[in-house]
């Protein structure tokens, strides 16, 4: 959104060059370190959980791990990004997005001049976007506010009334997981939860 709003409506608003770089580096480095952290943890589980890695796919492999490197790439332009508090290079950066808009071949030369990191996280982060429709990323352009309005199907575990734990335990390799108790329709649950 910062990229492609256009400099005249920042310079209307009065919010100079200078603040919006230093506000984009703070916000979104606080940001960028959550959803580094989150993306590590969702990594590391859906590599090394053994029923996560079974119900993966390549693709579902290759887009976190792609995200992971796109957030690296992202935190470390933040330390050219101190340098330019000013906010020149993020015009620069401005003006390449609001190119792109208009289909002018000349906008990548706004950039050229600027740090590697720079450009490996715009590449990185086009390629993110021409892989969508093929991988699960696809559901970002989904607006999903039919689930408020979708009737209940969620599957919930029942109460055992053996007293046997319900935990989902690993199944055989290959295999669906098995759980300790009938798994009926929350809707035919007496206790949902
Ligand atoms: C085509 C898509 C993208 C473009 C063109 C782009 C461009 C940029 C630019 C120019 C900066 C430097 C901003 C500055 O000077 O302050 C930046 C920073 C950053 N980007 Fe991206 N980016 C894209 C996608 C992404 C994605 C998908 C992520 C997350 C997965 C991401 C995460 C970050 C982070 C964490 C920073 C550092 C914090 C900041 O400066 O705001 N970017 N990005």
């Amino acid at each position: 959104m910062g990229l492609l709003t256009p400099a005249a409506v920042f310079n209307f608003v009065g919010v100079s060059h200078g603040f919006k770089q230093v506000t984009a580096l703070a916000v979104g480095g606080i940001a960028g370190i959550a959803a580094f952290i989150g993306c590590s943890l969702l990594l590391h589980r859906r590599l090394f959980d053994p029923r996560i890695r079974r119900s993966s796919s390549k693709g579902d492999i290759m887009v976190l791990v792609l995200l992971w490197l796109q957030l690296f790439l992202g935190l470390s332009t933040t330390i050219w990004t101190v340098n330019a508090l000013d906010g020149h290079e993020m015009v620069l950066f401005m003006g390449w997005a609001s190119g792109l808009t208009r289909f002018d071949p000349g906008a990548s030369a706004l950039i050229l001049d600027t740090a590697l990191v720079y450009k490996l996280h715009i590449v990185l982060g086009l390629t993110l976007f021409l892989i969508t429709p093929f991988t699960r990323l696809v559901h970002i352009w989904s607006a999903p506010i039919w689930y408020l309005f979708r009737p209940g199907y969620q599957i919930v575990r029942s109460h055992s009334k053996t007293g046997v734990s319900t935990t989902p335990t690993l199944g055989p390799a290959g295999l669906a997981p098995s759980f300790g108790g009938d798994t009926v329709p929350r809707s035919h649950s007496e206790s949902a939860q």
